[in-house]
């Protein structure tokens, strides 16, 4: 279970920031105020346009930054008090984990288990397991360097999910995949949901996030626009489908921003 309360996210911004976004303001609020629980057994979707805050919510969640305002919980264990329970409870996907180009695939996965303290048997079973399940038994003898980059995100996958997490947060899980290791990612986390595993995504796909997600929390600066099954928020917003309920969203808060 993740439990994230009035969360706030304030970054600073450097001379550097400042001249690439345009901006004279020292300070940008990323998040604002964003409360949303993920259950148990169900896919959470985050959706939203660039920028509008995703990925600042699931790097809160995943202790990698540090909520300005707010809490959050996971598992019971509070990110900032209990840090070390919340990394081990969970993992954090992105497709970017940076892979060290001399080591084999069967290397690093055994290197990770250690890390996480796992047993030698333990590894090998998770090894052989996510392997198989993502179709690198064939090239985990081969140096990382020498791989495609389809192959290091497969493994990039595997390898975080190494310890058995409990909790799954998958920063926009299909991009940059092809569609057959996309459907292999997808198809994945519906067979964790289905084991009660608790899994958070961001998507700015809305195929993706009608296909996948239980409930969804749509995203539009740093606020949260609606909260819901698909079918409720389409319903709410009179539209067939999630792609023109979202658009409808948009739309109308850019007439609040303008008029504020
Ligand atoms: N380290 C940082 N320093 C300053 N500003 C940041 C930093 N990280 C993100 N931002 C800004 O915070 C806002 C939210 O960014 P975030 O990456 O969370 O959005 P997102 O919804 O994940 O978008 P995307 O789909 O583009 O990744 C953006 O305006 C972004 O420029």
């Amino acid at each position: 279970m993740i439990e994230v309360s009035n969360l706030k996210k304030v970054y600073t911004l450097s001379k550097k920031d400042r001249q690439k976004e345009k901006t004279a303001q020292r300070e940008k609020v990323a998040v604002d105020g964003i409360s949303f629980q993920a259950r148990e057994g169900e896919i959470f979707g985050l959706l939203g346009p660039n920028g509008a805050g995703k990925t600042t919510t699931l790097r809160c969640i995943s202790t990698l930054i540090k909520p300005t305002a707010g809490s959050i919980r996971v598992e019971g264990y509070d990110v900032v008090e209990s840090g070390q329970d919340v990394r081990s409870s969970l993992c954090f996907l992105t497709n970017e984990l940076k892979l060290d180009t001399h080591f084999t695939p069967a290397y690093t996965i055994e290197f990770f288990g250690k890390l996480y303290g796992l047993d030698k048997e333990v590894i090998q079973e998770r090894k052989e397991e996510l392997f198989q399940r993502f179709g690198i038994n064939d090239f985990q003898n081969v140096a990382i360097g020498e791989l495609s980059t389809g192959m290091k995100q497969k493994l990039s996958i595997a390898v975080s999910l190494v310890h058995d997490p409990k909790i799954i947060i998958f920063d926009e899980p299909t991009n940059g995949l092809d569609i057959i290791t996309a459907k292999g990612v997808t198809d994945y986390l519906v067979e964790m949901r289905n084991k009660g595993k608790t899994i958070i995504i961001s998507t700015h796909i809305m195929n993706v996030a009608e296909k996948l997600c239980d409930r969804v929390a749509i995203i539009l600066d740093g606020k949260i626009a609606a909260e819901g099954t698909v079918a409720s928020i389409c319903e709410s917003m009179g539209q067939k489908d999630l792609e023109d309920a979202f658009f409808q969203m948009y739309l109308k808060n850019q007439e609040v921003g303008h008029l504020g």
